[in-house]
């Protein structure tokens, strides 16, 4: 299975964007977008999932062209920048939400285990993160797509998502995007810069470099 998307233009209040995008991805390969604050990582992602509609777009899955919103086809997980879930919610009725399973959960990441009978207003902005990017992870859609699943989240963590990762890519599509670049690269078999409203594929830490991405 694959996704692609190109031909798109996106502008607001006359500024461009984004007009210089192709991203490519697949079933068992990860992809990694990078690029400054502002580039347009987000809209992109936005724009896959379809809750953002540029002025022009072409996203083709399987080769085959989707013109309408992707969201829609109920295919499709986006763990967007802002919070998820509902404050007030419990996270057992959040889990049984998501069809997802508390105990495997929390075989995983162990520490949650005391917040067995907690609402999602008790824990930390970091644990929330972490519990709403493993819901959207293992949402079982064909395609994933992660807004900074790394960002606010502990090291030991961020080891315990790219270890999911690399068994969620062998059956969905994973689209992901970070400002944590090393995670990016290690986690992601294609990787694509975002600059000047343009992607370029990227090979390695050393043409970040010589995009001007990191000193
Ligand atoms: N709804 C909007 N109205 C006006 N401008 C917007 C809107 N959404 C995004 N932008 C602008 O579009 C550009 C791209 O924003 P976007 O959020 O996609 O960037 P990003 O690469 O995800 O940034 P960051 O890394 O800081 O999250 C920015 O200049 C932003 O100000």
């Amino acid at each position: 299975m694959t996704l692609e998307i190109d031909s798109v233009e996106l502008e607001f209040d006359g500024k461009k964007v984004l007009y210089g995008i192709y991203i490519k991805s697949e079933r068992g390969k990860v992809t990694g977008i990078l690029g400054r604050n502002g580039c347009g990582k987000t809209s992109l992602l936005r724009i896959l999932f379809g809750d953002l509609q540029p002025k022009y777009k072409n996203i083709r899955s399987n080769g085959k062209c989707f013109p309408g919103p992707m969201y829609t086809t109920g295919k499709i997980g986006y763990l967007p920048q802002y919070p998820l879930l509902p404050r007030h919610s419990s996270l057992k009725y959040v889990f049984g939400l998501f069809n997802a399973s508390w105990e495997q959960f929390t075989n995983l990441f162990e520490s949650f285990g005391e917040y067995d009978k907690s609402r999602i207003k008790d824990l930390s902005s970091g644990e929330i993160r972490v519990i709403e990017a493993y819901l959207i992870l293992m949402s079982n859609k064909e395609i994933i797509l992660l807004d900074e699943p790394f960002s606010f989240i502990a090291p030991i963590f961020v080891e315990k998502f790219k270890a999911l990762i690399h068994q969620v890519k062998k059956k969905s599509i994973i689209v992901l995007t970070d400002h944590f670049y090393n995670d990016i690269l290690d986690v992601s078999d294609t990787v694509y810069l975002l600059k000047n409203g343009c992607s370029k594929q990227i090979e390695d830490k050393k043409e970040l470099k010589s995009e001007g991405y990191i000193n």
